[in-house]
């Protein structure tokens, strides 16, 4: 499980005379679980990329366990959030073709070979998200079932901190709701940290601890976590 540390951070984009984002200070503890919300444009999405490094920071420090990811060059940032960050997206960004036990492990098989322990807890992963028919292709599964498979694929390598960006807004109530329940279940269950920005109150109001973001900076802090 990983803590993270904000300072000073603000995004900038060409043509934009304010910053997009700008955070003084945030910290969120090993384990704990925070929903971020917040209008369309309040800088949400924004706030992710930045934390996981997918965004170039153009100011201040991202710190996870003490790496300033910002210090980091683009390959070894891609490293660290491969080794340390499991992502879950809206469109799930799964591959079609591939069954659901393939795109489970891709990302582990584009590095090097799958040993039989990961194959094993990808199998487990599986079962636990509820997905029987592992050698189904992926585009036949339902929407609520693939985001299922992302979800088992973002833990494959466990990761220190799941960041999941609207992983129940594609998807109607009840497999939303089935997505919510197994990130806090799975991630409660491996200690892992996890950070949802999400419209769904159902699920902001399960998680620890909740921001609201308004033109970039932290409006509301609701201040607790299960893990402060
Ligand atoms: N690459 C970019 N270049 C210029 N402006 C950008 C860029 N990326 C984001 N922005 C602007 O930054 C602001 C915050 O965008 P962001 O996507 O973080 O918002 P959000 O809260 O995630 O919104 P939504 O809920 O609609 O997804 C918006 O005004 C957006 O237009």
């Amino acid at each position: 499980m990983l803590t993270l540390d904000v300072s000073d951070l603000q995004m900038h984009f060409p043509g934009l005379a304010a910053p997009v984002l700008a955070i003084e200070r945030f910290h969120l503890p090993a384990g704990g679980q925070l929903a971020i919300t917040g209008a369309s444009g309040s800088g949400k999405s924004t706030f992710v990329n930045a934390i996981t490094g997918l965004e170039n920071v153009t100011h201040g420090k991202v710190s996870w366990n003490g790496t300033d990811i910002t210090r980091l060059s683009s390959g070894q940032r891609d490293a660290f959030r491969a080794r340390n960050i499991g992502l879950v997206m809206q469109d799930f960004h799964l591959f079609p073709g591939l069954s659901a036990f393939d795109n489970v492990v891709l990302p582990v098989r584009l590095a090097r070979r799958l040993t039989a322990g990961e194959r094993e807890r990808a199998l487990t992963l599986l079962a636990a998200t509820g997905i029987d028919r592992v050698s189904q292709k992926i585009e036949t599964l339902s929407r609520g079932e693939m985001q299922r498979v992302a979800v088992a694929r973002a833990l494959l390598q466990r990761p220190g901190v799941i960041v999941a960006d609207e992983p129940t807004a594609s998807l109607d109530r009840n497999a939303g709701n089935e997505v919510a329940e197994l990130l806090l279940r799975l991630s409660a269950e491996q200690g892992t940290t996890l950070v949802v920005v999400t419209h769904d109150a159902f699920l902001a109001e399960r998680l620890g601890r909740r921001i609201c973001l308004a033109s970039g900076r932290v409006d509301e802090d609701s201040g607790e976590s299960a893990a402060q």
